[in-house]
């Protein structure tokens, strides 16, 4: 399984907003996206989850071209995401969050179920047991009866990305996942997505908070105006030049880089003031 941008451009009226990516995502690894503010990552990723149209270029799921596809399709094909706002069901409970995602994924059995409630009891009992341990992997398993809204920010973000792995998807795309959290969970929320590099799964973090970046990532692609501009290890991506001049438009190190994201992070977090941690 590999996930391929070819020639990926992306123009809004006159800005190309995305001008001509090409790279490639191998299972197995974590791979970031960073560059500085409005570089094109956001676009990038709702590219390929089916949000924004394509203007040229094409994306590829093994033999599968997504950009011909329809949003739901993208989904079914395997694309799952989480957004920089968070979106959840607030007034559900933070279990219904997660069951409702398998309603999406048990396209067959579904009339069996309604005509044999012994069947339908069973298959609930199953997906209750499933949620829980993915609840369990981002200790809410606590709080799985709480209405999701109420749970403190941190949370509600790790639920987000728990929303998304139930649906199972190939490529798991997290658009800026620290944004909003404090140092503790950040570093928590490292640890996690660690944990979740898997063999038949591709994972694409959009990201500012370099520390998260430099730890848990394989690869990282560098944009820049829409532009490829680097791309390599974590070790490559701080020793480079280039970066350093795209980032600050002067020679600093990465310690700057990180100071920049670190004041991006402190303006974002839009439900921060509603549920205090
Ligand atoms: N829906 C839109 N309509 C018009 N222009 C857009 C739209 N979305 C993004 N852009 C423009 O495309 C460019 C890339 O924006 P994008 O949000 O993808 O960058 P980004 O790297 O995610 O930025 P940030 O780090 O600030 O979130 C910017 O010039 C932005 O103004």
């Amino acid at each position: 399984m590999t996930l391929v941008f070819d020639n990926l451009t992306k123009r809004y009226g006159a800005n190309t907003a995305i001008d001509g990516v090409s790279t490639r995502f191998e299972p197995g690894t974590i791979h970031g996206i960073i560059g500085p503010n409005g570089a094109g990552k956001s676009t990038l990723i709702n590219m390929t989850a089916g949000s924004y149209s394509v203007t040229e270029g094409s994306i590829r799921l093994d033999d599968r071209q997504l950009d011909r596809m329809k949003k739901y399709q993208v989904a079914n094909a395997g694309i799952g995401r989480t957004y920089q706002n968070i979106r959840l069901f607030d007034q559900m409970s933070v279990l219904e969050n997660l069951e409702v995602c398998f309603y999406d994924r048990a396209k067959s059995g579904i009339v069996g179920e309604v005509l044999w409630p012994p069947m339908a009891r069973r298959r609930a009992a199953e997906r209750r047991a499933i949620c829980m341990e993915y609840l369990t992997f981002f200790g809410l398993e606590h709080m799985a009866d709480r209405e999701a809204g109420s749970l403190p920010y941190g949370r509600q973000r790790m639920l987000e990305i728990a929303r998304a792995l139930a649906q199972d998807p190939k490529v798991l795309l997290l658009d800026e996942p620290a944004a909003g959290l404090n140092h503790q969970e950040t570093a928590e929320l490292t640890e996690r997505l660690a944990a979740l590099r898997a063999p038949g799964r591709i994972i694409i973090v959009v990201e500012h908070d370099m520390d998260l970046v430099m730890t848990v990532c394989d690869r990282i692609t560098v944009l820049h105006h829409g532009k490829l501009l680097f791309e390599g290890t974590p070790a490559e991506v701080q020793a480079s030049h280039d970066v350093q001049i795209a980032y600050l438009g002067t020679e600093h190190d990465i310690e700057d880089i990180r100071t920049a994201a670190q004041d991006r992070r402190a303006r974002l977090g839009l439900r921060t003031g509603r549920h205090p941690q």
